[in-house]
């Protein structure tokens, strides 16, 4: 693959990510309670969790799209940051092409309005090359598949060239040969010394592909190497926290079924 940035290699060992009794939600609802905890300069991390147990909300809350109702979310200073919401929340009726889509990711460094420059446009070729998409740059983005969308997203992500980089369900309805080829991008990512962190459902390939991940359940269940925390048991206990959950609790509160747990 092209090279597209010089390394990112992490200085120390540094928290990207600090978190402190975070409690985070929507109309004074809390969608995930008590976080504690750091994300270190380099990680590959994974959050894994049932339905609802508050993944995209604590994303959100790191992006800062989402302001916490207590304690506090802190990203290291200087860091700049790439987001890839879930597809459900892209407008893929936009009237753009792939090559546009890219163009996106370079817009912090360049400005809306301004003219992009011939590094620019080799940046993005490079891009698309890195994904596998290099005959889809005048392509309409309505007209691409979900996986074919996935890499062009990816190589926004790519052109962004960000030291930290949040990706909520990006294998999700992709096929098993562009879920590899994403998680060398990842894998790439993090040999740079950037720090990856990625909501991700399917529990083999966290145990595969990422060094660490957070179980969560409303509430963190586990934190730490991936293979002491994803553990069936931990797993059983997220799925029970998170049906035990009362969405109109107050955020204190543990849930009836839990409090003598
Ligand atoms: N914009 C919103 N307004 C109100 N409630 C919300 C909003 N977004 C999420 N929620 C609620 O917050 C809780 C956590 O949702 P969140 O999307 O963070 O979970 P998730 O773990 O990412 O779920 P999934 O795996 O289904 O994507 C859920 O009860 C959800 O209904």
């Amino acid at each position: 693959m092209p090279a597209i940035s010089a390394n990112k290699k992490p200085l120390n060992n540094e928290a990207v990510i600090s978190l402190r009794d975070l409690t985070a939600g929507y109309n004074r609802h809390a969608a995930v309670h008590h976080l504690n905890g750091e994300v270190r300069r380099g990680a590959l991390m994974a959050i894994v969790g049932p339905n609802g147990s508050g993944k995209s909300t604590l994303i959100k809350s790191i992006v800062g799209v989402l302001k916490p109702m207590s304690g506090t979310c802190h990203v290291a200073r200087d860091v700049t940051m790439a987001y890839l919401p879930q597809q459900s929340e892209l407008d893929r009726s936009f009237p753009a092409r792939v090559k546009d889509l890219v163009q996106l990711g370079l817009w912090q460094r360049r400005g809306l309005l301004s003219r992009y420059r011939n590094e620019d446009r080799q940046r993005i070729t490079e891009a698309l090359c890195a994904v596998g998409l290099e005959e889809f740059g005048d392509r309409p983005i309505d007209t691409l598949s979900g996986g074919q969308l996935q890499r062009a997203l990816f190589a926004r992500v790519l052109v962004q060239d960000a030291d930290l980089i949040l990706l909520d369900e990006p294998f999700n309805a992709v096929d098993e040969k562009t879920i590899r080829d994403l998680v060398a991008l990842l894998r790439r990512w993090q040999a740079e010394g950037r720090t990856v962190v990625v909501v991700v459902h399917d529990l083999d390939l966290v145990r595969a592909s990422f060094p660490e991940a957070l179980v969560l359940a409303r509430r963190p269940i586990a934190w730490g190497p991936t293979a002491q925390v994803v553990t069936a048991e931990n797993m059983t206990r997220a799925r029970q926290f998170q049906e035990a959950w009362n969405d109109d609790a107050h955020w204190c509160e543990p849930a009836p079924a839990l409090q003598e747990a």
